[in-house]
């Protein structure tokens, strides 16, 4: 069976299920979602030619004064009546100009005594100091596109834009699966021949930072009924994730019991190191991931494909990671025939990979903060060399 490209792999599973039905939640509630439509500007902003300091509305052509000072306009009062020739407003921040000023003279450069202003710097051009109306945007404007992340900014530009609820992808749930009869919860004696089992939790730590609901169904043994059970069970969640089991070996129950449950699997088996085994389908209206079970090969795949896939079903249109390039500090060996996902940390001297690439070692992995992604057939890379990396954290 030949092996799937991880691109074609996650397009694959992003053409599983569509994001999920929009709904509409108050801008504070906003954080970390996706836009679920394009975002109109329902104002126009600024509403009318504003001053951007505070000082004197003046006609520039009547530089350098002197002007009569006759009125004043602040962010939130009246709209100021129109300058006459040889008048000056007094005028804040944010607030209107007075039809027929031109410039804004700040208050540091003015000379005022009463009513009397004259400016004490050079002339200013027409427009100094002032923000025309709807020159951030206008009614009617596309402030955001469908599938945009709400930053903070762009929530900022969606509240100024007048909105006070947006229309943004639904949170999906996301059932964790454990399988292996070795696991024991978290905590919990293990005696030979049992291990803690630290999948769910590392996978619910990756989870809690995207929009989703967890639900850890715990661990199930490697029997094909409670496996198939399991999957059944977790079947009105939006996306079922499983570590283990997904290999070839005889006690690798979750292939049969995802048949045995009436799931549809898509595809198994990528192009990547680690993370061969990883697998994907749809039951119900859920799509499953069935990730390895090695603690490494869990986190590589759920970076590349369970997260993407919860930011694909809840409204996002770049769902995946974003690399970067950097420097290695130390050498690299040629990779083989599937794209290496190498454990590593960004060192004062450049990119380091971790001491062990084994899918296991758990305590290397703790050691990375970004991944070096080497395609498949990679040669040998020199101390110096740039390579692609996906950062872990910022
Ligand atoms: N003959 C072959 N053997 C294996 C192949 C292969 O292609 N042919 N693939 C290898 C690769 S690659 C991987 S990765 C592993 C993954 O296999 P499984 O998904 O079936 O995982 P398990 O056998 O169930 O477990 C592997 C390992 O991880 C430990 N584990 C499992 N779950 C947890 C958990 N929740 N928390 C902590 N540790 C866990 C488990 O005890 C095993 O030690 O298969 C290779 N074999
Ligand atoms: O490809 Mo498996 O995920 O290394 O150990």
């Amino acid at each position: 069976m030949s092996l799937l490209p991880v691109a074609e792999a996650q397009a694959r599973l992003f053409a599983l299920a569509p994001p999920l039905p929009a709904e509409t939640a108050p801008v504070a509630a906003c954080t970390g979602l996706w836009l679920a439509s394009d975002l109109l500007a329902l104002r126009n902003q600024p509403w009318a030619d504003l001053s951007a300091m505070d000082g004197y509305a003046v006609r520039a052509a009547e530089w350098p004064g002197p002007w009569l000072v006759a009125g004043e306009s602040a962010a939130g009062g009246a709209v100021p009546a129109p300058l006459a020739p040889g008048q000056a407003c007094r005028i804040f921040t944010g607030a209107p100009l007075p039809a027929g000023a031109d410039t804004i003279l700040i208050q540091e450069n003015a000379t005022r005594e009463r009513d009397r202003l004259t400016a004490s710097d050079d002339p200013l051009p027409v427009g100094r100091n002032i923000r025309p109306a709807a020159s951030d945007f206008a009614t009617n404007a596309r402030l955001l596109a469908a599938g945009s992340a709400l930053t903070p900014a762009r929530i900022a530009l969606a509240v100024l834009g007048g909105h006070g609820t947006l229309p943004v992808g639904r949170r999906p749930t996301v059932a964790l699966i454990s399988t292996g009869n070795e696991l024991v919860p978290p905590g919990e004696p293990t005696p030979a021949g049992s291990l803690p089992s630290s999948n769910a939790a590392m996978l619910a730590a990756m989870l809690a930072a995207l929009p989703c609901d967890v639900i850890d169904l715990g661990i199930v043994p490697d029997d094909l009924d409670a496996m198939t059970a399991a999957l059944k069970r977790a079947a009105s969640a939006d996306i079922i994730v499983s570590t283990g089991g997904a290999s070839v070996g005889d006690h690798d129950m979750v292939r049969p019991a995802f048949a045995q449950a009436g799931g549809r699997l898509d595809f198994w088996k990528i192009r990547m190191r680690p993370g061969k085994p990883l697998m994907a389908g749809t039951i119900a209206d859920a799509v499953f991931l069935g990730l390895p079970g090695n603690p490494v090969s869990a986190f590589v795949t759920a970076t590349l494909f369970l997260l993407p896939l919860v930011r694909h079903r809840a409204g996002s249109t770049a769902p995946l990671p974003r690399l970067s390039e950097a420097r290695l500090a130390a050498p690299l060996p040629a990779t083989g025939d599937r794209d290496d996902y190498l454990r590593a940390y960004r060192g004062e001297a450049g990119i380091v990979s971790v001491t062990s690439q084994d899918s296991a070692a758990t305590a290397a992995m703790a050691m990375a903060d970004c991944l070096i992604v080497r395609p498949a057939g990679s040669s040998i890379a020199a101390a110096g060399d740039i390579v692609t990396i996906l950062p872990l954290t910022d």
